[in-house]
């Protein structure tokens, strides 16, 4: 039997409503902070977050607050729930409130644009008290949000901290394994996220299933050679941060990133549409790429597109021409 905790959720968007509602499955306490009074107001009120997961009605007792200090208070673990770009205001304005010693796990997909840090990087400076792990795997909010089951990663240097985690962040429908290999589940949740871009593009300018396949292969060993370059271990590439998640990501409308890859593959307007984290590592990690040395001729197109310098089919027609070489 595991001790209920009190869990704080750092961000009321979808992804944060729908892991601060699975963890009231497990059984925990869990407490929202939204940056937005009304939004923390309505989801009080309403027990609906109409804004990120409209419609879902959610469980009476997911409270929410705009108080980091209210949110944080007793917490015996806090979620990191907000964009990736923003983890690290959020964490210096959450920094005095933090029990010192409570664990806090990174939820969000990306690398800092202007830095280059995995978020477990970040949070490492903002909390150097505090120990640091992160969540990921194929796992849409909204899936969650409606009880449908997963399972995902949960990774952090100590391995006995990544199994507690697990245990105690696992719920009826939510299965966590655990592994030390942080580094891993961080570079596949972020770079799955440029490759849902190169998918939905190939998807949106209707180049085919057998295109989106070669896509999708090749995207994953550019990923595999990235991660192995920062150290991360081949399985967990494999596993359900990595692969897992790029064949959720990759496959359908459902994933932002992918949608936002088909907006663009179909010619449309990108201005206002919901968040994709893709768009904001993309142009971090083909720096990456270069000042590394290594090959990744996908994730430098997504940048390319994204920049406005390419088209779809120009980018398809430069991966296609590309000297002929083994496949591994
Ligand atoms: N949605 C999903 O299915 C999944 C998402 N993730 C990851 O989780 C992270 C969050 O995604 P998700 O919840 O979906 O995003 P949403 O766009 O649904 O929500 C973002 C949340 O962050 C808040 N926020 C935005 N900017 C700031 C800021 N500068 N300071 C403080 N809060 C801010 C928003 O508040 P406001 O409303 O006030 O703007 C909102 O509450 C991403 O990295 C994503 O990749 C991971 C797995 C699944
Ligand atoms: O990370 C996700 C699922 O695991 C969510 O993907 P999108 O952000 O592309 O919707």
């Amino acid at each position: 039997m595991r001790t209920p905790w009190t869990i704080a959720v750092l961000g009321a968007g979808a992804w944060g409503t729908a892991l601060g509602a699975t963890m009231l499955t497990g059984g925990h306490r869990a407490k929202l902070w939204a940056r937005d009074e009304a939004l923390a107001q309505a989801i009080n009120a309403d027990h609906i977050n109409e804004r990120y997961l409209p419609g879902l009605k959610l469980d009476q007792q997911l409270a929410a607050t705009s108080s980091m200090e209210n949110a944080l208070k007793n917490a015996d673990c806090i979620l990191a729930v907000t964009p990736a770009q923003t983890l690290r205001a959020v964490l210096a304005d959450a920094g005095p409130h933090v029990p010192k010693g409570v664990p806090v796990v990174l939820c969000a997909k990306g690398i800092e644009r202007e830095t280059g840090r995995l978020m477990s990087e970040i949070a490492s400076e903002m909390l150097p008290e505090n120990p640091v792990a992160a969540l990921s795997g194929p796992s849409f909010a909204s899936d969650l949000a409606r009880g449908l089951p997963t399972a995902v990663t949960v990774a952090a240097k100590n391995a006995g901290l990544a199994m507690t985690l697990a245990e105690q962040l696992s719920a009826p429908r939510l299965r966590c394994y655990s592994t030390d290999d942080l580094t891993g589940v961080e570079i596949g949740g972020a770079l799955k996220n440029v490759l849902a871009i190169a998918a939905g593009a190939t998807h949106g300018a209707g180049l085919g299933a057998s295109a989106s396949a070669a896509l999708i292969t090749r995207g994953f060993v550019e990923l595999r050679r990235i991660g192995e370059a920062f150290g991360a271990r081949p399985d967990t590439l494999m596993g359900l941060s990595g692969l897992g998640d790029l064949i959720l990501t990759c496959g359908s409308e459902q994933s932002r990133n992918f949608a936002y890859g088909a907006a663009l593959g179909r010619g449309e307007s990108l201005e206002g549409r919901p968040l994709a984290e893709g768009a904001h590592t993309a142009g971090i990690a083909a720096r990456i790429v270069r000042e590394r040395g290594l090959e990744a001729p996908i994730i430098e197109s997504v940048t390319e597109l994204l920049k406005g310098r390419l088209t779809v089919l120009a980018a398809m027609e430069a991966l296609l021409s590309r000297p002929l070489k083994s496949e591994t």
